[in-house]
C-alpha cells in the first residue's frame, strides 16, 4: 500500500532544503541595495524572490498542473529599475538549483548541474505564486521567507511550503535555517526542518541530514506553561497576551521569536502555546504564514482555532477571511486558553462599547 503524499513530502522537503542553503549564504552576502520596501510597506530580500523560484520551478517540473499561491510577485522586477535586482536573483536561484548537495532524500527532480534558467523562466516562475486560492482543487501555498524583519536581524526566520487540498491541509513543511536543533542547547548545531502530513504526525528532521524525530507536545503544566509570541508588537498584540497569562495565573514569560518558527518551536515543545491576536482592523492574516504551522499543531497533539474557538478556513483565498486571531496549543489547554482569551478580548471591548 501506498503511503498518501510520500511523492509530494520528499519533493517538498527538498525544496525547502535547497532554499534554506539559498537564504542562509544569502545572508551572509546581502548588502543593502538588495532589498525592498513593498507597498504595503514590509521588506522583501533578493532571497524572498529567489527562494520562491526555486521553491515553484522545483514544483512545476514535478506537478505541472498544480497552482500555487505565493507570497512573492515578480512585478517590481520586470520594470526596467529592477534589472540589477533581477540579475541577483536569477544567479542566486540558478546556484540554489544546480547545487549538488548529496543529501539522501534530495532526490533527482530534474534540478542539479545543468538545470539553470534564464531570466525569463526565473521571473515566471515566481509569478506561478498568483493563483487566488479556493475552496476546492488541490494547491502549493509557499511563504519564501517568513519573517523577513528577523531574516534581517540574523535571528529568526522560516521557508514554508503547504499542500492543500479542497482546504485542507494535508501536508506541510518548514526550515529553519537558524533554530537550535535542542532548545536547551542555543550554542549547538542550528538547522530544523519541520515536517507533517495529515494521519501521519510530525517530524523535525536535522537541515543538514536525515536524521528524524518524532514530535509529541508535552501535556499541560501550569508552572511551565509559557507562550510564543511575535517580536514585531505591531503584528500581534503583546499587552492581550500578558492579559490572558495573568488570568491563567502562569509566571513564565512568553519567548519572542520571529516567523512560524514559532509553530516548529510549539509543536516539539519549546513553549506552550503561540497565541496571536490582532492590532488593528484590517490586517487579514496570509494562508502561507499559517498552513504548514497549523498542520504541524494538529499532528503534534494540539488544537489550532481562532480566538472564537472556530477552524482556521484556508478555502477562502490568498487570506484566511476577517482576522479574529489564532490560538494554537496543547489539547488539554485549548479550552483554558481560549476562555482566557475571550475574558481579555470582553474586557478590552468594554471601554469602546461605553464610548459607542
Ligand atoms: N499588521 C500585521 N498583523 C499581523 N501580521 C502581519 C502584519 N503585518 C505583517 N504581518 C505578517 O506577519 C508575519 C510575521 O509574523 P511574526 O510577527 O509572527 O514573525 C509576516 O508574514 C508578515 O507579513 P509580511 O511577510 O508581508 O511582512
Ligand atoms: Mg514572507
Ligand atoms: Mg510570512
Ligand atoms: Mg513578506
Amino acid at each position: 500500500m501506498s503511503i498518501a503524499y510520500a511523492i509530494e513530502r520528499q519533493l517538498a522537503i527538498s525544496a525547502v532544503r535547497r532554499a534554506c542553503l539559498l537564504t542562509s549564504s544569502v545572508f551572509n552576502k546581502l548588502v543593502k541595495n538588495e532589498t525592498l520596501v513593498k507597498g504595503d510597506k514590509s521588506p522583501v530580500t533578493v532571497a524572498d524572490y529567489s527562494a520562491q523560484a526555486v521553491i515553484s520551478s522545483m514544483l512545476h517540473r514535478a506537478y505541472p498542473n498544480d497552482p500555487i499561491v505565493g507570497e512573492e510577485d515578480a512585478s517590481d522586477l520586470r520594470a526596467e529599475s529592477g534589472a540589477s535586482l533581477r540579475n541577483r536573483i536569477v544567479e542566486l536561484a540558478n546556484e540554489a538549483l544546480t547545487a549538488e548537495l548529496g543529501i539522501g532524500d534530495d532526490a533527482d527532480w530534474g534540478i542539479g548541474p545543468g538545470s539553470e534558467q534564464n531570466a525569463d523562466e526565473v521571473l515566471d516562475a515566481i509569478d506561478r505564486g498568483r493563483y487566488e486560492g479556493g475552496r476546492t482543487g488541490r494547491m502549493w501555498t509557499i511563504d519564501p521567507i517568513d519573517g523577513t524583519k528577523g531574516f534581517l536581524r540574523g535571528e529568526q526566520y522560516a521557508v514554508c511550503l503547504a499542500l492543500i487540498v479542497d482546504a485542507q491541509v494535508q501536508l506541510g513543511v518548514l526550515g529553519c535555517p537558524n533554530l537550535p536543533i535542542d532548545w536547551l542547547k542555543p550554542d549547538g548545531e542550528k538547522g530544523c526542518l519541520f515536517v507533517a502530513v495529515r494521519g501521519q504526525g510530525a517530524q523535525q528532521i536535522k537541515l543538514s541530514g536525515a536524521e528524524s524525530t518524532r514530535l509529541t507536545m508535552p501535556p499541560y503544566t501550569p508552572s511551565t506553561f509559557n507562550f510564543l509570541e511575535s517580536v514585531e508588537a505591531a503584528h500581534s498584540s503583546h499587552s492581550t497576551i500578558s492579559g490572558i497569562s495573568a488570568i491563567m495565573g502562569l509566571t513564565e514569560p512568553p519567548i519572542r521569536m520571529d516567523s512560524q518558527a514559532k509553530y516548529g518551536c510549539l509543536a516539539r515543545g519549546d513553549g506552550g502555546a503561540y497565541v496571536r491576536m490582532p492590532t488593528g482592523a484590517g490586517y487579514k492574516e496570509k494562508i502561507w504564514d499559517h498552513a504548514t504551522g497549523s498542520l504541524l499543531v494538529t499532528e503534534s497533539g494540539g488544537i489550532i482555532t481562532d480566538s472564537r474557538g472556530l477552524p482556521l478556513d484556508f478555502g477562502l483565498g490568498r487570506t484566511l477571511g476577517e482576522n479574529y486571531g489564532i490560538i494554537a496549543t496543547v489539547k488539554d489547554a485549548h479550552g483554558k486558553l481560549l476562555s482566557a482569551v475571550q475574558q481579555v478580548v470582553a474586557k478590552e471591548e468594554e471601554p469602546l462599547k461605553s464610548r459607542a
